[in-house]
């Protein structure tokens, strides 16, 4: 697949993400973590899953430091996120996030011109730039369409548009937002063969359990803001009770084989 060398400076042995007693309520006052530990190992792909209202955004805002101030610490490939404004950048490109809405990330005339926003912000120019995003299109395979207009593009292409905007900035953990949704099935069954390719750790938010079961070795029930379950997507997936206990549901007559109860209750 995309044969990039990443420029973060974390040793392969550092945790791409560490997650410690993270607790957060809103200014309102509503509690929506309540003490989340979590370690993700460099290049694993993991499924955060769980009801409505879980806590699973609130989690993932506080990756890059979107949201902060509770408790807790959130490392990233070995850097803690704080208020310091150049950590904060560097955070931010560490953490690649893909919102559901790929019309949230879109908004310049042409594909190329999308993809070469965040790594000219980091300075890149020329030659240095324009490979950065030959090499993020490649890896969505949308390197033909780079002159389009984003808004002339199909959802489907969009979204992977909206990878390859995050792609281009290295990051060490990219995060999807539902990838899933609204894909047709081809389209859904292509963007899972180039996830599958990427040389990135990924963690992913879906409601779809066929998807995360499809791409996620690893996955994590969150529910009321406490991860409730955590470990192999299959035995996860095959405890019916588990998922039932979390509104959580598979297609009607979709089987998993699992070795339930596998799988760590914090
Ligand atoms: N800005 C806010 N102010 C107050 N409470 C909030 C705010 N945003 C979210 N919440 C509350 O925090 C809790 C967690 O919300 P969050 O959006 O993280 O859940 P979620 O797991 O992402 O849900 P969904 O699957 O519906 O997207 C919910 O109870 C929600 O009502």
């Amino acid at each position: 697949m995309i044969g990039y060398v990443d420029t973060a400076p974390a040793a392969t042995d550092v945790p791409s993400l560490d997650v410690r007693g993270v607790q957060y309520s809103y200014p309102d006052g509503h509690v929506a973590l309540r003490g989340v530990d979590l370690t993700v190992p460099r290049g694993e792909r993991i499924a955060l899953l769980g009801p409505n209202g879980a806590g699973k955004t609130t989690l993932v805002l506080h990756l890059n430091g979107i949201l902060a101030g509770g408790e807790g610490t959130v490392t990233v490939g070995g850097l803690t996120v704080n208020r310091d404004r150049a950590t904060l950048a560097e955070i931010r490109r560490r953490v690649g996030i893909v919102f559901q809405d790929p019309d949230d990330q879109l908004f310049l005339p042409t594909v190329a011109e999308d993809v070469a926003f965040g790594p000219a912000n980091l300075g890149l120019r020329g030659a240095e730039l324009a490979a950065r995003v030959t090499e993020a299109l490649d890896a969505v395979g949308m390197a033909e369409h780079r002159d389009r207009a984003p808004q002339h593009l199909s959802f489907g292409q969009r979204r992977r548009v909206a990878v390859a905007t995050v792609l281009a900035m290295h990051p060490e953990i990219l995060v999807l937002d539902e990838p899933s949704s609204n894909l047709d099935p081809a389209a859904r069954r292509e963007l899972a063969a180039i996830l599958r390719g990427l040389p990135v750790t990924l963690l992913m938010v879906t409601h779809d359990l066929p998807y995360a079961l499809e791409l996620c070795d690893r996955a994590l029930i969150l529910d009321a803001g406490r991860i409730v379950a955590d470990g192999p997507t299959a035995d996860l997936l095959a405890d019916t009770t588990l998922l039932a206990q979390h509104r959580l549901e598979l297609p009607f007559g979709f089987q998993v084989q699992g070795r339930a109860p596998s799988y760590r209750i914090p």
